[in-house]
């Protein structure tokens, strides 16, 4: 059935999803708080800042007041970087009192916020209230968009505590080259989501040093072991790290040109500096941000992380990558599981 859905944030990731739905039939608002940005989406049906040679489906209507763009919405789905989530949601909340309307949340961010520690489902309950809003789902997975774009076959989980809400979801995007699967593992499909971010820095850099692929094998399986590790110090189901949102999104983000934090993590291997790697990419890096959350969260609940300690430490504290790839490899020997 076609549903009148508000997507906020035209970056690569909304901009995409927005035609999806729109392709499925569903009628799109697209909000950005950019105005040349909107004004080239409805004039042009392009958005060549993030990506390039695609045109956007007619019938897409970007906004850039968020009132007119959540009017009439069912679902709103949030798709900002995490650290713009908080400002997003509580502007959010304030036009959906003035429109009375109580719509489904889904957002596809994948963070932990710095300072509070928190998923972006969290942030949004916090920020939405229950009274404001229905379920809160999140769509998350190896999911590039520029091979959405493409219309490349996609694989994605969406999760909710509320089963019947992430099965409408998966209803909302399913289409022959997007397969949607339920999940109501929030809380892992949002940490794996998150910290995949930061060993993609560490793969993009052990390919920016010349490294192998064994290398990038092992930092990619034993980050995850160390992502399950913390999201099981929450109470995640173990399997979600075998999932779509798990070693999948690992796989995807670990190995892609396509993925922004791995040519951050190439650069940095070639051995730019972190300031110029953000100035020059343009698009959010989540996981530098994350790495930062990851790093303290761990040691807030005593889970051991080496890698993500040994990627905070070259992100934050100056290490050489040589000397904490070193450090790494010279830990004294355990097993495996
Ligand atoms: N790009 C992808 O292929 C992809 C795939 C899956 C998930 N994601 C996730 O989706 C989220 C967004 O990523 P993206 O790739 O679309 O990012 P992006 O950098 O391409 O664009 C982000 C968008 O958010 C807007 N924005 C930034 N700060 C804002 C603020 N304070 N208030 C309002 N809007 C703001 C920007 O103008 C931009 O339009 C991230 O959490 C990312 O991890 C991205
Ligand atoms: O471009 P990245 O590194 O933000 O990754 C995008 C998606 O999360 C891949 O699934």
């Amino acid at each position: 059935m076609s549903e009148k859905i508000a997507v906020l944030g035209a970056g690569s990731w909304g901009s995409i999803l927005a035609n999806l739905l729109d392709e499925n039939g569903h009628d799109v608002s697209l909000w950005s708080y950019k105005q040349d940005q909107v004004d080239e989406l409805n004039q042009h049906h392009t958005n060549t800042h993030y990506i390039k040679d695609f045109t956007y489906s007619e019938t897409l209507v970007a906004y850039s007041d968020l009132k007119a763009a959540l009017k009439d919405a069912t679902t709103v789905l949030f798709v900002v970087p995490t650290k713009a989530v908080r400002s997003v949601a509580s502007q959010t909340k304030r036009a959906l009192a003035e429109l009375h309307t109580k719509p489904a949340l889904i957002h596809a961010s994948k963070g932990i916020e710095q300072d509070t520690y928190k998923r972006v489902s969290e942030i949004l309950a916090e920020e939405i209230p229950a009274e404001s809003r229905q379920s809160i789902t999140v769509l998350s997975g190896p999911s590039h968009a520029e091979d959405v774009a493409k219309k490349d076959i996609t694989l994605v989980t969406a999760a909710s505590t509320d089963l019947s809400a992430a099965e409408h979801v998966q209803k909302l995007f399913m289409n022959r080259y997007f397969r949607v699967y339920t999940n109501t593992d929030v809380i892992g499909v949002e940490i794996a989501a998150a910290l995949k971010n930061i060993i993609a820095l560490g793969t993009g850099a052990l390919h920016g040093l010349g490294y192998g692929d064994n290398a990038k094998a092992a930092l990619m399986t034993r980050g995850l072991a160390e992502i399950s590790r913390l999201g099981a110090s929450f109470g995640a189901n173990p399997l979600t790290f075998i999932g779509l949102a798990g070693v999948g999104d690992i796989i995807v983000t670990g190995t892609s040109h396509n993925s922004r934090n791995w040519r951050a993590g190439d650069e940095l291997g070639k051995g730019q500096s972190l300031e110029e790697v953000i100035d020059t990419m343009g698009m959010v890096i989540e996981g530098v941000a994350t790495t930062k959350s990851a790093y303290e969260l761990a040691k807030q609940r005593g889970v051991d992380m080496p890698i993500t300690t040994a990627i905070y430490q070259v992100l934050y504290e100056g290490k050489d990558i040589r000397e904490a790839i070193s450090d790494l490899m010279q830990r004294e020997g355990r097993s495996e599981f």
